[in-house]
């Protein structure tokens, strides 16, 4: 079955989210490839769908935010997208309000992780508001650096409106917060998609990794169970696994018990509620440096 790769667009509100989607769509159609979009917005109305030709499946989530309340929302609907096209790819432009990871989470629900192939965050930065950062709350501008951080590309937007100085500045500001990733300076959002499907990797040994590639901090690896668990087991690879592994989540069968589990883990604490149905058994590890082969060895150990 072939992967549809994700990117999640981000950035602070009015950064230029839209109008990248928008040049993003051009060029996925003069490319041939069968796109769709989900939108998320914090309103009641729709404003920016107008941006989507009606040709391209869009599923959009108003009034709330995909990292906080509409979680099962937006998995229902990334679900609905899978089931009701063949897609190449999709955007998920969200609000500007979004913590990318937490998007990134979402994305990988369980039910359906082994079938997305989440290429990147893509966040964007607005040069000017960047210069003006001190008139912001601390919440806000540490969620402008949030999205900055996490991102795998980072285009610093609105050039158009920075001297060359002020450009080298700002770009200076967001290397020291992102040391790893890629910044792209642009007017309008104008962007090549070779430059975005640069964060393309092959992905190597697909069936035990899904998700961001070698070139992202933020990594995930979607293990698939064989068997039944050992439930004692599975605690013990939680206190031995390394602080970077921040988000575990799936549905595993435990031997000596009947039926299937959810598996819940953030900041420390797993949680497991029995599922009324049997759901396929894998497990989504998402955290920063992965060592997928070391996680594959500890599952394969405790799965018999
Ligand atoms: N001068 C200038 N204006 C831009 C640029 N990119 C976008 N804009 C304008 O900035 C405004 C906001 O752009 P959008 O693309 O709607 O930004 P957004 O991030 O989707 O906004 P929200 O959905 O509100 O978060 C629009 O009026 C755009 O035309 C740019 O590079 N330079």
């Amino acid at each position: 079955m072939n992967q549809t790769e994700v990117y999640i667009l981000g950035g602070f509100l009015g950064a230029g989210k839209t109008t990248l989607l928008k040049n993003l769509l051009q060029e996925e159609k003069k490319a041939g490839r069968k796109v769709a979009v989900v939108m998320n917005e914090l309103g009641k109305e729709s404003i920016d769908s107008s941006a989507v030709s009606e040709d391209i499946p869009l599923k959009e989530l108003l009034n709330g935010c995909v990292c906080c309340t509409m979680q099962g929302q937006f998995e229902a609907q990334l679900h609905a997208l899978l089931a009701e096209n063949e897609l190449d790819v999709i955007y998920i432009e969200t609000t500007g309000a979004a913590h990318p990871v937490e998007v990134l989470d979402s994305c990988l629900s369980p039910l359906f992780a082994d079938r997305l192939l989440v290429r990147g965050i893509i966040s964007l930065a607005d040069g000017s508001r960047w210069q003006d950062q001190d008139r912001l709350t601390i919440p806000v501008r540490r969620l402008l650096h949030e999205q900055i951080k996490h991102a795998d590309l980072v285009l610093l937007n609105k050039t158009d409106l920075l001297t060359e100085k002020e450009q080298a500045e700002v770009v200076r500001d967001i290397q020291a917060i992102q040391a790893n990733g890629k910044v792209l300076m642009t007017a309008h959002a104008r962007v090549k998609l070779e430059d975005i499907r640069k964060l393309t990797a092959s992905p190597k040994g697909a069936v035990l990794k899904s998700g961001i590639n070698e070139q992202l901090h933020m990594k995930t690896y979607v293990h698939k169970f064989t068997g039944s668990v050992d439930l004692e087991g599975f605690e013990q690879f939680l206190r031995d696994m390394p602080d970077t592994i921040y988000r575990i989540k799936g549905y595993v069968s435990f031997a000596d018990s009947n039926g299937c589990f959810s598996v819940q883990y953030s900041y420390g604490m797993p949680m497991y509620m029995k599922e009324p149905v049997k759901m396929k058994p894998l497990l989504v590890f998402i955290g920063e440096n992965l060592d997928h082969s070391w996680i594959h060895s500890k599952m394969e150990e405790i799965t018999k």
